[in-house]
């Protein structure tokens, strides 16, 4: 982030946040983040969303289908573009999962209906730890002197049989890719290890299971030169970073009503919520870009919205405009944290006032 209009700092009640520095008048600049480190786009849409701008028409494929790669693009200039972010290893990694994925049982299925209840930090460190013995095994069977033991060949069968999750797996990819690339990504993962962290992170012991699954599986499918990069320490601490500070990767028009999938741009994973944000926030492309919505004034917090982009008020089914209550248990249920923005605490002490007249 550039630090000339604005700096990070404690924000009470809220973790850290980003403040101006001086007065901004309305419809400033603020920051256009590029940094995408890690993201996953849902296999629901494979083929209708460009694998590099993101784009959508309404379900209509790509015009340009790279099937061998599980990639697609709307036109030759997204594919040249992409293609220098990644290199010959990276696209033979990209080639080996999406191989397992076309050819192994797939158990996608979206978190939201395998909720709860969530494993404690207890229970997580306890299956990452166990998956250790079967990922030395398989690094081993892949890289070890032959002839392979039984107990290697035994943990890489056990890895290919078990069913692939196909959005979890991509999404661990492009972590491990992320961590592989050059060395200016590996100070973007640097940069993602310093964001707000979740102790609980997986919705369920089925979505944590999908987590060490995928990650067993990479082990046993990805070229050897990659391995070195592909931890499950890594792998987990990336996960309990991305549940804070993920950016949705949604739809252009219809209020962003096609929800293709998430990433997480450390460089924009500073502002805090506010449910009467002063900045406004749009994707172009793969990067966000915000700007002041109105005048800002020096030492004032800079927020955005993180439920729709604050450029319209939030309602509820019937069309009314939603009372702090309401949004507070939406941001409680996607969010996990108790708002403590400046309307919610106005609109509560007006609440409380009139009660207690
Ligand atoms: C993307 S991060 C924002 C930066 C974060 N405050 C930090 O210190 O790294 C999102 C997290 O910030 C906190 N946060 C953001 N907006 C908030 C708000 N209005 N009220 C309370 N906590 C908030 C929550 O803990 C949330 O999970």
């Amino acid at each position: 982030m550039s630090e000339r209009l604005f700096t990070i700092d404690n924000a009470p009640g809220a973790g850290r946040g980003v403040f101006a520095t001086q007065d901004i008048p309305t419809g400033t600049h603020i920051l256009t983040a590029s940094d995408l480190t890690v993201h996953v786009l849902f296999r629901d849409y494979r083929g209708e969303v460009c694998s590099h701008c993101f784009s959508y028409d309404l379900g209509v494929k790509q015009p340009i289908k790279d099937t061998t790669h599980g990639l697609a693009f709307c036109s030759e200039q997204c594919q040249l573009a992409f293609f220098p972010t990644s290199g010959d290893l990276c696209m033979a990694a990209r080639a080996a999962i999406e191989k397992i994925i076309k050819t192994k049982q797939n158990s996608n299925q979206h978190a939201d209906t395998l909720l709860g209840p969530r494993p404690t930090p207890d229970e997580i460190r306890k299956a990452w730890t166990a998956a250790e013995t079967q990922a030395a095994l398989i690094r081993t069977a892949r890289i070890g002197k032959p002839p392979p033991t039984k107990s290697r060949l035994r943990a890489l069968s056990r890895a290919l049989s078990t069913p692939v999750s196909p959005d979890v797996l991509t999404f661990l990819l492009t972590s491990v890719l992320s961590s592989c690339t050059s060395s200016k990504s590996s100070d973007k993962q640097t940069l993602l290890c310093g964001l707000e962290s979740e102790s609980t992170p997986y919705l369920s012991s089925h979505e944590l299971d999908e987590y060490i699954s995928s990650y067993l599986q990479l082990l046993a499918v990805l070229p050897v030169e990659i391995l070195p990069f592909v931890s499950g320490a890594e792998l987990h601490e990336m996960k309990s970073r991305e549940t804070h500070n993920s950016f949705g990767i949604r739809s252009l028009f219809d209020g962003g009503s096609e929800f293709f999938g998430y990433g997480v741009w450390p460089s924009a994973s500073y502002f805090n919520h506010s449910c009467d944000p002063n900045l406004a926030r749009r994707r172009e492309g793969r990067d966000w870009v915000f700007s002041t919505g109105r005048e800002v004034k020096r030492g004032e917090q800079l927020y955005i919205s993180y439920v729709n982009g604050g450029k319209e008020e939030l309602r509820d089914e019937k069309g009314e405009v939603m009372g702090w209550e309401e949004r507070g248990r939406l941001l409680k249920k996607t969010w996990g944290f108790d708002c403590a923005c400046g309307r919610c605490a106005k609109e509560k002490g007006a609440k409380i006032s009139v009660e207690r007249v």
